[in-house]
């Protein structure tokens, strides 16, 4: 009575047949008007493997039914307690109803961890880890796994409900526009998906463009952060799973920028899919974005909340020097108050002094604890590396900095200088 899969250890190309196999298992015949009532007794010990019934048919009759057993739980009727056996008497079920009875197993009845327990090397079954996409599935495999990278895709396609694409990172991201080349292991070389999350719909070319399903929560911590009805500025917008969040729950009015073409194209699409009116989007390098766009914003309406995040952890820091001087001479009614999240990769182990020094250096001024929002570890991107958000309240002498050079006379700038729009 042996359940397990046959012998396919090595197997690269799958092999369907090589998985099918007879065996006996336990079972029990009973009348087809007490299957109900003899669950209660019944149930925990039936046979589950997928794409097969428990309750069988009877060949000629519809009065009778077989519940196949699991082996491993209940065999016989002596291996009930005294208990079950008085209960099942009640249902004239006796130890005459219990014999055994021959199954076909086949490749569709064994789940998909199995699958993989039995066909990849013993101990290093563990690392078919992935993330789902829509109806994609995102493989990062290690290389003693890529031998059986056409069987894992494959063998992920026919066991999950929906999956219709399974592809494996084929570089380490280091374009410009965050994405990577991947290579198709199995199903259709169609990258265009759609995912939920956060309560908005996010359709994109996952070849394209940015994506990060391990980004939900820490998404979700921003948007639970911006106040109802403020304002955030996201300058490395990706598809939008800030700024579409933001504007829908939020009702935040948003200024959302990617320099990827197609970051930008889906961005739009996400806005238009989510029906949103109060989202304006940017196909600007976000330096110049944060320039242009944000000193008119804050001379119009200067008293409402700004947010901006800065989501571009090996470079975003970099950009932190085009807030410097942003405001200088701008005459302001009030203070603005902007919020800064910028995220950075850091080393694990001195990574918060890492990143607020690296955070100071780059504005060539230094941030008063009482201006740090939160500092977070979002994720540990490898074992030393992690990736970090510091969230703080940009010091408003960075923003009113004279450049170099420049006497207090030159500083009065009137403000029709910045082109002033109704934003
Ligand atoms: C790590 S992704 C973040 C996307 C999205 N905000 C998220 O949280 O998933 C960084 C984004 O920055 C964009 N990007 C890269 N360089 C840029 C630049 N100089 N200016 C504006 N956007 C840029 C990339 O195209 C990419 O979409």
């Amino acid at each position: 009575m042996d359940l397990s899969i046959p012998d396919v250890r090595g197997m690269t190309d799958l092999d369907r047949a090589k998985f099918a196999k007879e065996v006996a298992v336990p079972c029990v015949e009973i009348q087809s008007k007490n299957v109900g009532k003899s669950m209660s007794i019944f149930k925990k010990y039936l046979l589950k493997m997928e794409k097969l019934k428990p309750v069988m048919e009877v060949d000629g009759t519809e009065e009778r039914r077989k519940l196949l057993l699991d082996p491993l739980l209940l065999e016989t009727w002596n291996s009930l307690s005294e208990a079950e056996q008085q209960k099942l008497s009640e249902l004239k079920i006796n130890e005459a109803s219990f014999s055994n009875t021959c199954l076909q197993l086949d490749y569709r009845n064994f789940r998909m961890e199995d699958v993989f327990k039995a066909v990849l090397p013993e101990g290093k079954e563990g690392c078919t880890s992935y993330s789902r996409i829509g109806h994609i599935i995102h493989l990062n495999l290690r290389d003693h796994l890529l031998p059986y990278k056409n069987l894992i895709g494959q063998v992920l396609v026919d066991k999950l409900i929906g999956v219709k694409t399974v592809v494996n990172k084929s570089s380490v991201i280091d374009s410009t526009y965050r994405n990577f080349e991947m290579e198709v292991l199995a199903g259709e070389a169609d990258f265009v998906t759609e995912v939920k999350e956060n309560m908005c719909i996010f359709k994109f070319d996952f070849s394209k463009v940015y994506w990060n399903s391990r980004l939900c929560t820490e998404h979700e911590r921003i948007i639970k952060l911006l106040p109802q009805e403020s304002v955030l500025f996201d300058v490395f917008a990706g598809v939008g799973p800030f700024s579409v969040p933001a504007a829908k729950i939020r009702k935040c009015r948003v200024f959302a920028n990617d320099l990827n073409p197609s970051s930008y194209h889906w961005l739009k699409e996400n806005v238009r899919l989510n029906k949103l009116a109060n989202v304006e989007t940017f196909n600007l390098d976000g330096r110049q974005f944060i320039r242009e766009q944000m000193p008119a914003f804050v001379l119009t309406k200067p008293t409402v909340p700004i947010n901006i995040t800065m989501n571009l952890p090996a470079l975003a820091v970099e950009f932190l020097d085009a807030f410097i001087g942003l405001l200088h001479g701008v005459e302001l009614d009030s203070l603005p108050d902007i919020t800064i999240h910028v995220y950075s990769f850091c080393e694990e182990s001195s990574a918060f002094s890492e990143m607020r020094t690296k955070v100071e250096s780059s504005l060539k001024h230094s941030i008063e604890d009482e201006q740090i929002v939160e500092l977070v570890d979002v994720r540990d991107v490898s074992p030393k590396k992690h990736m970090l958000r510091l969230s703080f309240r940009i010091p408003l002498a960075v923003l009113t900095k004279a450049p170099e050079g420049e006497t207090a006379s030159d500083a009065k700038r009137p403000k029709l200088d910045l082109e002033l729009q109704d934003r």
